[in-house]
């Protein structure tokens, strides 16, 4: 397991292009050595960001988006044509433009899909299984100013779940409340684990995250990458370290 470095940029913008460029190099070493990589995908501002650099950037490079498989760290358990998806905001970004292959990319549930967001949790997990996932080439994740990362919220029950790929939340403290998440066991299978944050609102998380914080009170804490675990962060992120 790796230790955190930090990785800082003057904005949002040029942290996105720096993640989008060593994302695209993973990808292709990846493939130059014959692996289908597989990525976890996360949601938010900056994910939003660094999804508009990928697309921009993806043409210059030689990845073979054919041959990535995507996940996703935690999704709004709402309407599959909701705003609201992590899902929509990437294929909107750019999963609907650098040619993957639709039976690669691995939406988690929605209302459409299961009956409730438990099983929607218990069919994510089954269809992980099923594909032998579990080892993330790179694990993407935005942070909250309240240091929670996919839906893994401080204080929640579900930090402590270790035996299950995925949990239903239905009380986030952030909207929407319905939720499924993968689980720290999950997510803590990734050669690269890269958060990505920027914005003052998130200084405090990153610097108490940084010092070492219980993972309860700052569930970033929980997870590192078996190769790096890399801190992405702007200015304004870095403020207070
Ligand atoms: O709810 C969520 O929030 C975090 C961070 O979002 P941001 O807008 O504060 O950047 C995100 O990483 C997570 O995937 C998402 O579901």
């Amino acid at each position: 397991m790796s230790d955190p470095t930090i990785q800082r940029h003057d904005t949002a913008e040029e942290l996105a292009e720096s993640v989008a460029a060593a994302l695209l190099q993973r990808l292709e070493r990846a493939q130059a050595a014959g692996e289908v990589p597989q990525i976890g995908l996360t949601g938010g501002t900056i994910a939003d960001h660094v999804h508009q650099a990928i697309a921009r950037l993806s043409p210059g490079s030689s990845v073979d988006w054919s041959r990535v498989v995507v996940w996703w760290g935690d999704e709004r358990f709402v309407a599959p044509d909701s705003p609201d998806r992590n899902a929509s905001q990437a294929r909107a970004a750019f999963l609907d433009d650098v040619g993957v292959d639709p039976a690669n990319v691995h939406e988690m549930p929605s209302t459409a899909d299961s009956a409730s967001v438990d099983d929607g949790a218990e069919a994510y997990s089954h269809t992980m299984r099923e594909h032998g996932a579990g080892a993330f080439e790179v694990l993407m994740l935005g942070v909250g100013p309240d240091g929670h990362i996919a839906s893994l919220f401080p204080g929640d029950a579900a930090l402590d779940v270790d035996d299950r790929i995925a949990v239903g939340i239905t009380d986030s403290p952030k909207p929407p409340p319905e939720r499924v998440t993968l689980t720290f066991a999950a997510l803590n299978h990734a050669k690269a684990v890269w958060f990505l944050v920027s914005g003052d609102g998130k200084a405090e998380a990153v610097a108490q995250a940084l010092g070492g914080a219980d993972v309860h009170e700052i569930p970033a804490t929980g997870v590192v990458g078996e190769d790096e675990t890399v801190w992405f962060l702007d200015e304004a992120a870095a403020s207070r370290l």
